[in-house]
């Protein structure tokens, strides 16, 4: 391998007149959570079924595990798991038979096969549960089965397509632990997501994916840097500090009746050391400060143009 498990250049595709994937690059290193963002119907997706051999692409230069997608799709899977929307899980037989029946695809013995079931049962906590149907599984449950499934194979590179969707905040913890885990374990993990948290808690790196190209790319805090917004809040409970701090910076919007002003900055040490120094010179204590980042959901608005996004909006504070 080239310590990069995921490279894509050029990615294209179209379904008809529709392009979806119009030039995409994006490489992923070994042992690394991705985050692939974008509005509704961005082709997220499609990226993830065009990497993972379900869909052929229409143009591109595509590795994945060190593998020509185009020359060798039979190894790029023997080296991948997938779960996500399309889930394999039976509901019909039990968390137990669902697990035994992915040993035999992967032509495990039935001894081999029974003793990795029965491990990653117990660290997915499903052991009570493995002799049940596995329709009667909450979400939760059955989502840490379908991932119990895809790590029968033992794959390096995982996709996941929106993992947590639907799922209630602890079952959501669960999950985001459990990724974490895998990638801890040297597993590279490919996500999909529509919650920007979730990009924001786990990923390495994040891409966002808009009008068939790549937006904007980079750490999470890299790509709050890109959009306006930071500010640093000073609460004041003496009118007259107040007023000596609103002469003595003179970019801040101020707000006379709740003493508090507010001042553009990125948040970083240095703007946040010379603006605690204008104050010190100006003789003036904040009674309380805040430093405001814009968070996920802005960068996300801003590189989309408002696309309708299901984010929930959180203010970051630090
Ligand atoms: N088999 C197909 N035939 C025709 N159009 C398709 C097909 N699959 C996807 N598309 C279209 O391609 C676009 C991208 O779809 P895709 O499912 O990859 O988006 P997405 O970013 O995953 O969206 P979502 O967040 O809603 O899941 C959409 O406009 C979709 O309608």
């Amino acid at each position: 391998m080239t310590g990069l498990a995921i490279a894509v250049h050029g990615l294209r595709k179209s379904y008809g007149d529709k392009v979806v994937l119009d030039g995409v690059d994006l490489t992923v290193p070994e042992g690394t959570i991705f985050s692939l963002l974008g509005p509704n119907g961005a082709g997220k997706t499609t990226v993830v079924k065009i990497l993972s051999t379900l869909v052929t692409a229409d143009a591109g230069d595509l590795r994945v595990g060190g593998h020509d997608l185009a020359a060798d799709p039979q190894a790029v899977r023997a080296a991948i798991g997938v779960t996500g929307q399309f889930s394999a899980v039976d509901g019909l037989i039990t968390g137990e038979e669902n697990m035994l029946l992915m040993a035999d695809l992967h032509h495990l013995s039935k001894r081999e096969g029974r003793r990795v079931a029965a491990e990653l049962l117990e660290r997915f906590d499903l052991a009570e549960a493995a002799k049940r149907p596995a329709s009667t599984y909450s979400g939760g449950m059955k989502r840490r089965l379908d991932i119990a499934m895809t790590l029968v194979g033992e794959p390096r590179i995982i996709f996941l397509d929106e993992p947590t969707t639907g799922l209630d905040p602890r079952s959501r913890h669960g999950m985001w632990q459990i990724i974490r885990e895998l990638v801890s374990g040297g597993v590279t993990v490919f996500l999909t997501t529509q919650y920007l948290e979730e990009a924001d808690e786990l990923a390495d790196r994040i891409a966002v994916l808009h009008d068939g190209g790549i937006a904007a790319e980079g750490t999470a805090e890299e790509l709050k840097q890109i959009v306006p917004g930071g500010h640093v809040r000073l609460r004041f409970t003496d009118p007259a500090g107040y007023r000596s701090a609103a002469s003595a910076l003179d970019a801040a919007s101020r707000d006379d009746e709740s003493l508090v002003l507010q001042v553009p900055s990125d948040g970083s040490q240095r703007e946040l050391r010379a603006l605690l120094d204008r104050l010190d010179s100006a003789g003036v204590e904040a009674d309380g400060l805040t430093v405001h980042t814009p968070d996920l959901d802005d960068v996300f608005f801003a590189l989309t143009g408002g696309a309708a996004v299901p984010a929930q909006s959180k203010e970051t504070v630090r």
